[in-house]
């Protein structure tokens, strides 16, 4: 029996959501998301920075990753995603791509890598695409950004937007404000929002915006939104893996859900181990040779 590619592989032999019947275990297609938003089926989105953590969501039914430029702060040490180059990108992308066979994988254009002109944008975005595999890029920005989207778009590579709270811009909010608050606000991201679906993105992010706001963009909107900190209300959901399986140092953001204690979990593992090599508990005769 062909199970969608927006559910698990387990449950292929679970009734087929007639919608995706006759589709195989292949990779999800921007065409999948399409359809989804059409038929009002909702999707879950999670980030991957490595092969390892992207070959278990793609096994779970994660039908769309991304290689977030959140691998800044979440994979890589820095404080923000500011310093994420170009080469950092392609290196992790090319990972999560190795590491999945179903999911679609989308990638972040880092800060700078795409603001400079269109040309540049389409420079980079092909690098992801060619040298790393990635099936659609992602920038930030909504109206600024359109020109850009658009001749990517036009070339051929698929586009993810992403409007609301832009974390590249992180030194100019000065931190990390909920966004779309006030007539004026929100009016700006029903603008960007209808921009970049002009523009030819197959897909939106909604960043830290009030929650009847996000439904409202959704309700307007002809191509999925991807909500983080933007309620119930959009079409698919999106978290950082590190934040939702607690793996995260530190304060994570309000609209976090943790659904493991994984930093715990390693944490006992790591101390387990070096107090058995001190006692000299480990190895025992069954991890030796004889
Ligand atoms: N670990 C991690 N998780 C993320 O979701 C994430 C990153 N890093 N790095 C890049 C951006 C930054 N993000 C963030 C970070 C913090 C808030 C935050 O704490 N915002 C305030 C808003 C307060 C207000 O304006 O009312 C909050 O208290 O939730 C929001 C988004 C989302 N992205
Ligand atoms: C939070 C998501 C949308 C993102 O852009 C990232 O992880 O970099
Ligand atoms: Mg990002």
């Amino acid at each position: 029996m062909n199970a969608s590619p927006l559910q698990p592989a387990q449950t292929q032999d679970a009734p087929v959501n007639t919608l995706y019947g006759g589709v195989t275990s292949r990779r999800v297609t921007v065409r999948d998301l399409a359809k989804a938003k059409r038929n009002g089926e909702r999707w879950a989105m999670l980030t991957a920075y490595d092969a390892l953590t992207a070959g278990v969501f793609d096994e779970a039914g994660i039908p769309v990753l991304l290689v977030g430029d959140s691998a800044g702060n979440c994979h890589l040490g820095y404080e923000t995603t500011v310093p994420v180059t170009m080469d950092q990108m392609v290196m992790l992308s090319a990972a999560v791509v190795r590491g999945t066979q179903r999911a679609l994988v989308v990638a972040d254009l880092p800060f700078g890598s795409y603001q400079e002109s269109p040309a540049q944008a389409m420079h980079n975005a092909a690098r992801l695409m060619k040298e790393a595999g990635v099936h659609a890029v992602k920038l930030e920005g909504g109206e600024r950004s359109a020109r850009t989207i658009e001749l990517l778009v036009e070339a051929g590579i698929p586009v993810m937007a992403h409007i609301g709270l832009t974390p590249q811009s992180v030194h100019a909010y000065g931190g990390y404000p909920v966004q779309g608050r006030g007539d004026e606000a929100a009016h700006q991201l029903l603008r960007d929002a209808k921009a970049v679906q002009q523009a030819g993105a197959f897909a939106v992010v909604l960043e830290a915006v009030p929650a009847e706001l996000a439904a409202e963009v959704t309700a307007h909107s002809a191509i999925p939104t991807v909500g983080i900190g933007g309620g119930p209300g959009t079409d698919a959901q999106v978290l950082v893996w590190t934040d939702f399986a607690g793996m995260t140092a530190g304060r994570v953001p309000k609209f976090v859900k943790q659904y493991a204690d994984l930093r715990a979990t390693l944490a006992q593992a790591a101390s387990e181990f070096a107090a058995d090599v001190r006692e000299g508990a480990f190895p025992g005769p069954e991890h030796s040779f004889q």
